[in-house]
């Protein structure tokens, strides 16, 4: 066992030199090679904010009004997504931190507004509406709290709807059709339930590893494990890197992934956001792209992976929520959460109208 710099106790094959940890760059400097590759992806996933006028964005920053002509805003295209969807089914997914609740700094903090529970549940009474989150389905629900809506967990590896929706078996997946949750929702679809325990262990490992380092936190959402270091002095972000893939080395069956100042620990399967979004369009029988305009709202690197669906097929669009320029598979974008439902309540209006006609 070896320590850092800052008295952290994290494993390292040969201990340092009383030299070397004078150096201030010493964490970094004896990182692993894909340690370090983590620590550039940490930093490229904390862009410095931009100050965004909500309401009028872009009309501080030039750089992000550039940015909003590649992305242009789905506010000001609304009539236009609108058109595109006009006699086809729509259907809604919806990532959950920093889409339908604000960023902040306690995860278990990341409460949604009262407005914008109602708001999405008028949007579910009017079009099928999944939540998609990298936090785990029973966590998500908590948040949420509404039965009428689809749940897709742990970035797609856990998938529950609504008691009385019936969805088909797809091959290759352990469907579990009826283990009902609080009565209200049931499981349909986890993608690798065999990890459940090796997940369980890391996360263990993770907590009693990463807890020398001040503001760390590693939360538990059964497919994944987040290591949050948002709370982390920018100087120890290297530790969290090293100790983190000091844990996974052991582990090869697991991967990482990168989100908003949270590193993913996840198994190594074929499954993402995207695989869920195809998953539940055609559980739905709603594959059919010329009668189906799926709309996806997410503001994280892991909602790419259903961007790029979404785009590739050209079967709908993806919809980046940032404030900062980016760039996406999405193809068109909003500030923030408080878009986000101003963007449904639109939807909503607009679909009210079309029933009348
Ligand atoms: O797919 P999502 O629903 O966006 O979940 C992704 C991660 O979201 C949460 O972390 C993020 O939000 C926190 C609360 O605002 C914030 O403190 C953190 O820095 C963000 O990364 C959640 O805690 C993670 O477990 C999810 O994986």
């Amino acid at each position: 066992m070896g320590s850092y710099a800052n008295g952290s106790t994290c494993a390292n094959d040969v201990p340092p030199s009383a030299e070397e940890m004078k150096d201030p760059a010493f964490p970094l400097k004896t990182m692993p090679p894909h340690a370090n590759a983590w620590l550039n992806d940490m930093k490229i996933s904390s862009p410095t904010a931009i100050r965004v006028n909500i309401g009028n964005p872009g009309a501080f920053d030039p750089i992000y009004r550039a940015w909003t002509k590649k992305y242009p805003s789905a506010l000001n295209a609304f009539e236009k997504i609108v058109a595109y969807g006009k006699g086809k089914k729509t259907v809604l997914f919806l990532d959950y931190d920093g889409t339908l609740s604000p960023i902040v700094d306690e995860p278990d903090n990341a409460i949604m507004s009262d407005q914008m529970r109602e708001v999405v549940r008028n949007a579910a009474l009017h079009l099928p509406t999944a939540i998609i989150s990298g936090r785990s389905c029973d966590k998500v629900f908590d948040f949420v709290k509404l039965t009428e809506l689809y749940y897709a967990g742990s970035h797609g590896m856990d998938i529950m709807g609504p008691v009385g929706e019936t969805v088909s078996d797809t091959d290759n997946i352990s469907c579990m059709n009826s283990s009902i949750k609080q009565d209200k929702e049931v499981k349909i679809f986890q993608a690798a339930s065999e990890f459940i325990p090796m997940v369980d262990e890391v996360f263990r490992l993770l907590v009693e590893k990463i807890r020398e380092i001040d503001g760390a936190k590693v939360e538990n959402n059964k497919f994944c494990v987040s290591v949050h270091y948002r709370n982390v002095n920018e100087k120890d972000w290297p530790l969290v890197a090293r100790c983190t893939g000091d844990i996974l080395k052991a582990y090869p069956r697991l991967r990482l992934s990168h989100g908003r100042k949270v590193l993913e620990v996840r198994p190594v399967i074929d499954w993402n956001k995207g695989k869920a979004v195809e998953f539940l369009l055609d559980s739905l029988g709603l594959a059919d792209s010329g009668n189906v305009l799926p709309i996806y709202i997410g503001d994280d690197r892991t909602d790419e992976d259903a961007f790029k669906v979404l785009r590739e097929d050209k079967r709908g669009f993806g919809i980046l929520v940032s404030s900062v320029p980016k760039e996406s598979h999405a193809v068109y974008s909003l500030v923030g959460p408080s878009e986000v439902m101003d963007f449904l309540k639109k939807l909503v209006k607009w679909k009210e109208e079309e029933a009348l006609k």
